[in-house]
């Protein structure tokens, strides 16, 4: 049930980089539920056009053309048009895609430019106007290579994670204004995937498909929503957040080592008992203060020392670098002290000599990766491991943070991460070792007050690091982050004692040590740690919700279901975008159920209109691979085909038009008698067919049918009746299959109904064949025993046996069923052109069991149109007949 109307009405709108793909999507979606939308994009044409779309479908809208660095300037022409703005879409976009070794400081700083500082000045526009009317919801944008990393996109992970806690800050701080804020990570169709996708999956993973969530977390009566992360897309809504293992706190006395660490690594990334930390709990610290005490000593495990290695520490002047540096020196090692500051750089440079170390200091930003780098060599001739520690702090109110403020926090902390990563990753990549350690903050996570540019940092430091590790596994560069939490000069002034006892920056020391040792295999991975404690951070997905993927769903419905999208109970952990892809990828394809009403016409008879108004109950079709191999040799398949023919082949499988014989158990059953006059079924022929194959077919299992009437033509001495049966996997509900069977009824006609059928796009296609010499022909003789063969798998329809009611029916000899030449022709094309989605025939004359059937052939695009013939007779027997390949027919050549 849907819930209440959601009250869009005048609110002002304003959405960056909607001259197209989603951020379009967007504006019409407002501009039809009577918000006043301002279209944001740096083209004036496109933002134009977009404006005209929506005026002429009765909405409002203006466009605000300018980029969204200079959001100040885009925000006053919304003011200008509409006096304030109620909800801000962070959206605009762009990529620099490229592999991290020859990513470019240009194609980074572009990259952060426009979504990070992009969507800092767009929302620090908007941000005193929301104040003051008390109302504002922000959408930041954020995407799958953010949250999980991306191969090739090192700069845009890093914003778009970045977003998240960008998110996360701007709720809290918002919160008494009732501003909201959240991000969303959408999967959707845009201008780039265009070029990369099949036209199928693009279409189902249409834009349409986001902006029912987003409506939901902006309208006036929506729920109250804030900071939060939804991943989305094809008709899926399913909420993120972080996850953590239960860890383990190690004794932080002298046995704490990166060896002790090591020992019970396991345990930290063990996520049987896991936690979802809430921030700023109390709680959270007095645990490990009390747990403290009373720990036994670390045991030790394999032996970690540096000896020979050199470590590059940024920011290690001071704090949790200086910890850093003199535990590495303990351990052995050439330590690259760099700061800002050349008198703490040498200070700490001293002690690291004193503690067993060699020290060398690198007086620089940590913008100044080259020279950092540089330092390293010169001193020890190698590079093995790069700790990205260098930080400041900016704290202020969003709505008295400077341009300066945002900038400087993001340049030392991200800029100087990557800065530093590029200089050290052709070295690591040649020596094929390297070790990378980057430092976010629970901030990043949890966001925090006054941190809008920290937190943000700080989160696209995660998403950078889950790039980098992608890109670098195969030269075994291994890159992992921390978001460590330790007493600093600050809170010194304002902690008790044993707090600060408890949290020194050394005891965090030994865990670093650790994730750059050669023992530490791991990747890509991220960890709290604070005071001895170590625990693995993981994303957590919700089970989510799933709407048809056909037609977007409403925000109404969403909204109504808003429980299920939010609800951790049954979570799964997605790793990769990859893993998170399936479960998005397995709603193409579903459809809305039908509204029969709509498939009503006026001109149908009682007997008609009850008919679609009280479909049959659907059977269940369950079926062994046995069924498999014999439906394949009834169309023709033969024993060296041992995939078709033998359950122990490699890629055993039905051939696709296998997808015609679960159904045919409930299409068949439906009785005619009822439907038309003077129904005989010996007069009946197979008309037409068209099947969609949606999901891959199982070789053997259950599948449910849902059969209905969609449509009863009377064509003058004939009668002719169209059934539409989806088969779905009975364990999943997922769709496999959709027919659509017409048959010709001759005999039934004459009962004044509807005459011509309706469009059903591909299943009515006229496919005419084009007027050139076919591109390929396939010739192939039926054997005498073909319809005695076919019909075991399933259509025991006497007219293909017996030859008296084939007589009855007007035929001298009982004739092949249609289904199976459909077959014949089907193999045909495989062996041509490869795997097909979706096949339309018309039959447009008998077969006799024994005859030739010849297949025609002209590849259109991404069809293959075809036409087959009975070679005896040069009779037609199969026109009006496509196939859509799969990939274009690209997986022909990997066949
Ligand atoms: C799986 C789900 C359940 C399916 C159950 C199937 C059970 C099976 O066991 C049955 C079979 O397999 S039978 C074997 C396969 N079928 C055949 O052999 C039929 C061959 N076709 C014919 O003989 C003629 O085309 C014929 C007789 C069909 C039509 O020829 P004509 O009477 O000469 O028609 P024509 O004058 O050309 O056109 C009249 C109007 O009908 C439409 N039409 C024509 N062929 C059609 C066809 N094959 N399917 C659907 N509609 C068809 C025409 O468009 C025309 O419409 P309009 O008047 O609006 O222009």
């Amino acid at each position: 049930m849907a819930s209440p109307a959601l009250d869009f009405k005048d609110l002002v709108v304003l959405i960056t980089g909607a001259g197209g793909g989603i951020g379009k999507a967007y504006a019409h979606f407002y501009g039809a539920r009577g918000a006043k939308v301002v279209i944001n994009d740096v083209s004036l044409e496109a933002a134009q056009s977009a404006v005209d779309e929506i005026v002429k479908a009765g909405g409002q809208a203006v466009p605000a053309v300018g980029s969204v660095t200079e959001g100040q300037a885009v925000v006053d022409q919304a003011v200008k048009a509409y006096g304030t703005v109620h909800v801000l879409i962070n959206n605009a976009g762009i990529l620099r895609d490229t592999s991290f070794k020859k990513m470019t400081d240009a194609q980074f700083d572009a990259i952060v430019a426009v979504h990070l500082k992009g969507a800092y000045s767009m929302t620090k526009a908007v941000w005193p106007l929301m104040r003051q009317q008390k109302f504002g919801r922000v959408i930041n944008t954020a995407s799958p290579a953010g949250v999980y990393g991306n191969l090739g996109q090192a700069n845009y992970s890093a914003a778009k994670m970045g977003l998240t806690a960008f998110s996360k800050s701007l709720s809290m701080e918002g919160a008494k204004y009732n501003i909201t804020s959240n991000a969303i990570v959408p999967v959707a169709a845009s201008a780039m995937t265009a070029t990369v996708m099949p036209e199928d999956v693009l279409r189902s993973l249409s834009p349409d498909h986001i902006a029912p969530l987003v409506g939901v977390l902006t309208a006036k009566n929506g729920p109250k929503v804030a900071g939060r992360i939804f991943e989305l897309g094809a008709g899926f809504y399913s909420e993120l957040r972080w996850e953590r293992a239960e860890g383990v706190i190690y004794k932080t006395d002298s046995s704490f080592t990166a060896s002790a660490v090591a020992a019970r690594w396991g345990q930290v990334m063990d996520f049987t008992r896991n936690t979802h930390p809430v921030p700023g709990n109390p709680e959270e610290m007095s645990r490990v203060i009390e747990a403290q005490p009373s720990l036994p000593p670390n045991a030790q495990g394999p032996k970690i020392d540096y000896k020979g290695k050199t470590v590059i520490i940024t920011g290690a002047g001071a704090g949790l670098g200086r910890t850093y540096a003199l535990y590495y020196a303990t351990l052995g090692a050439n330590v690259v002290v760099n700061d800002v500051s050349k008198a703490n750089a040498d200070a700490v440079v001293a002690e690291v000599n004193a503690a067993g170390g060699k020290g060398v200091a690198a007086v620089c930003s940590a913008e100044e990766g080259d020279a950092i780098v540089k330092a390293g060599l010169d001193a020890f001739g190698s590079v093995h491991a790069l700790v990205c520690n260098a930080g400041i702090l900016r704290d202020k109110a969003f709505v008295n943070m400077t341009e300066a403020m945002w900038d400087d926090v993001i340049k030392v902390h991200l800029r100087g991460t990557y800065r530093c990563c590029k200089a050290v990753w052709p070295i690591f990549q040649a020596q094929k070792f390297g070790r990378i350690l980057v430092t976010a903050s629970p901030n990043a996570v949890y966001g925090a007050h006054g941190q809008a540019n920290y937190g943000t940092a700080k989160a696209a430091i995660i998403g950078f690091c889950k790039t980098l590790a992608i890109e670098g596994s195969r030269a075994n560069v291994l890159v992992n982050c921390i978001a460590p939490r330790a007493g600093t000069a600050m809170t010194a002034t304002v902690w008790p004692k044993e707090m600060l006892e408890t949290f020194k920056p050394e005891f965090v020391a030994p865990v670093v040590a650790f994730l750059t040792s050669p023992e530490c295999t791991e990747t890509g991975t991220f960890y709290e740690t604070f005071g001895g404690f170590a625990a693995q951070m993981r994303w957590e997905r919700t089970q989510g919700v799933a709407f048809p993927n056909d037609k977007p769903v409403s925000p109404e419905e969403l909204a109504a279901n808003w429980d299920k999208v939010t609800s951790f109970k049954q979570s799964t952990h997605p790793a990769s975008a990859g893993e998170s892809f399936i479960q998005i990828s397995e709603n193409f394809g579903t459809t809305s159920k039908p509204n029969r009403e709509s498939e009503i016409n006026e001109k149908d008879t009682e007997e008609i209109k009850h008919a679609k108004r009280n479909p049959p109950q659907g059977q269940d079709f369950t079926y062994t691979q046995r069924d498999v191999m014999l439906y394949n040799l009834g169309i023709g398949a033969h024993a060296t085909e041992l995939n078709n023919t033998y359950e122990n082949a490699e890629s055993f499988g039905a051939l696709p038009t296998f997808g015609v014989v679960p159904q045919f158990i409930s299409s068949s059953t439906i009785d005619l008698g009822k439907i038309v006059p003077n129904f005989n079924p010996a007069k009946l022929l197979h008309g037409e067919q068209y099947l969609k194959i949606h999901g891959p077919i199982p070789t053997e299992g259950t599948l449910t049918n849902e059969p209905r009437i969609f449509e009863a033509l009377d064509k003058g001495k004939a009668a002719s009746v169209t059934t539409i049966v989806e088969t779905r996997d009975k364990a999943t509900g997922k769709l496999i299959f959709e027919n659509h069977s017409t048959v010709f009824i001759r005999g039934s006609g004459g009962f004044g109904g509807q005459q011509k059928g309706d469009d059903r796009g591909a299943a009515t296609a006229a496919n005419a064949a084009p007027k050139r010499a076919p591109d390929a022909v396939v010739e192939e003789k039926t054997s005498e025993d073909q319809a005695a063969i076919y019909r075991l798998s399933g259509d025991y329809n006497p007219l293909h046996i017996d030859p008296q009611f084939a007589a009855i029916g007007g035929f001298k000899k009982p004739i092949l069923h249609g289904l199976c030449s459909m077959g014949f022709a089907g193999r045909h094309i495989i062996n041509t052109y490869g795997p097909f989605s979706d096949i339309k025939v018309r039959f447009v004359g008998t077969v006799v069991p024994g005859e030739t059937l010849v297949t025609e052939m002209w590849k259109e695009g991404d069809k293959v149109l075809f036409q087959v013939k009975v070679k005896e007779r040069d009779a037609p027997a199969l026109a009006n007949a496509a196939v859509t390949l799969v990939n274009g027919g690209q997986l022909k050549s990997k066949l």
